[in-house]
């Protein structure tokens, strides 16, 4: 088997001004489990979808087991849970993997599928009449018909509740545990920490963070300094003890900072400033900041 599973070279989007993924590279090694995580409109939609051939690149290229990707898909390596509405069949769930069984060279016994996405006792119930958290199990278990070495999952626990979300990670955790690749795209750091073994963050269509859950954790941890510029020079502010990022709101500057003391004792030596802050940094501001820090003067 090929080490890579995915390679992502240079990849491109824009739709109008809108670079939706701007020169990303990254690579996937087989056999791991890696968690796109990002803010709305980062392009993790827009990358997997052309990670998959089902959109085309304004410019680089993307493989599959160093196949073209459509390639690979049509192989039967490559199984995907995309976002999507309802089912409007009146097909049962069992016949729905039933049929995409049928379309594999190697597919996976139905009892299995229906046990991993945790539809046995919904196999005879018609899809149109699913709730929203049993189409989306449905939708996984099409992407498992295949027996794929390789799952693309794109906001898999959307309309989950908390049972169907345990089940659906302990599935998964049993199908990567077997060798298989998964790459599934994620809001929620919680699904990224528990699950991946690696989390690539993507902010304005580019990389901003990759590493360890454990490493992502704490830039999310973090703490912002934030306070009024009121014309202090802008220069040495990254440079400061424990600055991660720095980004600009108007007349305010706020630093993202793994040692909030460090930084605010260092800042304090350089000049007074008013209006000083100091926050826990969420998430959200960990991605804010971690856009911004691309941007940073
Ligand atoms: N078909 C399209 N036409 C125009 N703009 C688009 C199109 N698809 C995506 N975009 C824009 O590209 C950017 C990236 O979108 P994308 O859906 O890839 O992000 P995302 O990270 O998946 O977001 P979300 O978490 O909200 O699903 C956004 O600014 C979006 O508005």
């Amino acid at each position: 088997m090929e080490n890579t599973a995915v390679r992502l070279i240079g990849l491109t989007r824009r739709f109008g001004t809108v670079r939706a993924v701007d020169n990303l590279d990254l690579t996937i090694a087989a056999g791991s489990t890696v968690a796109l995580l990002g803010p709305n409109g980062a392009g993790k939609t827009t990358t997997i979808s052309i990670m998959l051939g089902l959109s085309p690149a304004d410019a680089g290229a993307a493989t599959l087991f160093d196949r073209a990707p459509a390639e690979a898909v049509r192989a039967g390596r490559v199984g995907a849970m995309l976002q999507g509405t309802g089912f409007v069949s009146s097909a049962t769930v069992r016949e729905l993997v039933e049929l995409a069984r049928a379309l594999y060279p190697r597919p996976l016994a139905t009892d299995r599928i229906l046990a991993l996405a945790g539809l046995t006792d919904r196999a005879g119930r018609r899809l149109d009449r699913l709730s929203a958290g049993e189409a989306q199990r449905a939708r996984f278990a099409f992407a498992l018909a295949g027996g794929p070495e390789l799952l693309v999952l794109d906001e898999p626990t959307t309309a989950m509740d908390v049972a169907a979300r345990q089940a659906f990670w302990g599935a998964i955790r049993e199908y990567a545990g077997a060798g298989n690749t998964v790459l599934f795209s994620t809001h929620h750091l919680d699904e990224a920490d528990g699950y991946a073994d690696r989390v690539v963050v993507l902010a304005a269509g580019r990389v901003v963070a990759d590493g360890p859950p454990a490493q992502v954790r704490m830039l999310a941890g973090g703490r912002t300094v934030a306070f009024d510029l009121a014309g202090r020079p802008t220069d040495g502010l990254r440079s400061l003890p424990g600055v991660q990022s720095v980004e600009f709101r108007g007349d305010r500057v706020v630093l993202l900072t793994d040692d909030a003391d460090a930084t605010v004792t260092a800042l304090a030596a350089t000049g007074g400033f008013r209006n000083l802050e100091v926050n826990a940094a969420n998430l959200e501001a960990a991605f804010l900041a971690l856009t911004a820090s691309g941007t940073e003067h």
